[in-house]
């Protein structure tokens, strides 16, 4: 309870230093300063016709992007920087790596008061949570993108890229953690997801729903998240990952993707399982013998909410698998890859699970 209390305290203490912080400022009449790092995406797409759905993503380059939307410069003073430009199916490590050590840097050197990543909105919240456990500083990271392409009729990405400057711009946005603030809502990293292949409100939080509503050029807050305050994990200086892939399960499902990431010898592997984080019995055999050979086995769920638990219906210890707790699959392999630059124990790769 006492720890409880301090958490909120001191939850309560930073935001009161942040708010007074970000008023001198604001006093001194000068605009904050966000920096805006462009990815590409369907917020960067370009299509033939305004009407008809087919178009490329990352099209657009940064310049034009914010071009589009005058009305940013007047929240804040705005700066482009065109990091990648591709459609988010084509994230990669390397761009993780390279957005990451840039926005600790920006904020290292004092450069902005906030950032938002303009990005494709397929793998957005796997890019938001790599930056939720690599980026150590309180200043907002707002991702954002859009499902209509710009050159559609009644586009959406004027108008979230002109909230998501908002929320990066806003000094209630200290010390949320990088969010995806999308179709006037504001999610954390660590529990948005994708949710509908085409529709604008594709984004949720099936757990814990938004933890922030926009609404007429404001953002208000409603909570945070408790496993936001974990020590980040440190990737200066890295090139690559330890290799992790998913595996989804089914019923009758084979173990040959199993048996062929344990004979490629992959530092670790997500299974996707059904239920509770379930796998049938050949499969189980594998994974069992992946974790013998010094594989990390995660297990978590492909029922897109909820929280896969310990010792349920699996003997996790028996087996040395861990469990992802209530992180989705996609955002298990990028925990598990990172608390491989740790650790291969077990039971400290279960700790981070229950901790971050
Ligand atoms: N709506 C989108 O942005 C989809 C696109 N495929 C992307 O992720 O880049």
């Amino acid at each position: 309870m006492k720890k409880v209390l301090a958490i909120v305290f001191g939850v309560m203490f930073t935001f009161q230093m942040q708010a007074e912080k970000q008023k001198a400022y604001s006093d001194k009449g000068e605009k904050p300063r966000v920096i805006i790092l462009a990815t590409g995406g369907t917020i960067a797409g370009s299509g033939e016709s305004s009407t008809k759905a087919a178009y490329t993503a990352g099209k657009v380059p940064v310049d034009d992007l914010l071009n589009a939307v005058p009305q940013i410069h007047d929240l804040a003073d705005i700066k482009g920087e065109q990091i990648a430009q591709i459609g988010s199916q084509d994230m990669n490590i390397d761009t993780w790596l390279k957005l990451s050590q840039r926005i600790n840097e920006i904020f290292d050197n004092n450069e902005a008061e906030g950032v938002v990543v303009t990005h494709g909105t397929d793998t957005q919240e796997e890019t938001a949570y790599f930056l939720e456990l690599t980026v150590n500083s309180d200043k907002p990271v707002v991702l954002v993108g859009a499902m209509r392409p710009s050159t559609a009729m009644s586009q959406d990405g004027n108008r979230n890229l002109l909230d998501a400057v908002m929320v990066a711009a806003s000094p209630n946005s200290q010390g949320i953690g990088p969010v995806i603030a999308m179709n006037e809502s504001v999610f954390a990293a660590r529990d948005v997801t994708k949710t509908i292949t085409t529709n604008i409100a594709t984004f949720q939080s099936r757990n814990f729903g938004p933890i922030g509503l926009i609404y007429d050029g404001k953002v208000s807050y409603y909570y945070k998240s408790l496993r936001s305050s974990e020590a980040k994990f440190n990737v200066k200086g890295l090139k690559k990952l330890p290799q992790v892939e998913i595996i989804y399960g089914y019923a009758d499902a084979s173990a040959i993707t199993v048996k062929a990431l344990r004979e490629a010898k992959v530092k670790g592997i997500v299974y996707a399982g059904m239920g509770n984080g379930n796998f049938n019995a050949q499969v189980g055999a594998e994974l069992e013998a992946a974790a013998k050979s010094g594989i990390a086995v995660c297990r978590s769920a492909r029922a897109g909410g909820g929280r896969v638990t310990l010792f349920n219906e699996v003997d996790d210890k028996a087996l040395g698998f861990v469990v992802a707790d209530d992180l989705n699959p996609q955002k298990a392999r990028i925990l598990l890859m990172l608390a491989l630059t740790r650790t291969a124990d077990a039971n400290a790769i279960q700790d981070i699970f229950f901790k971050y």
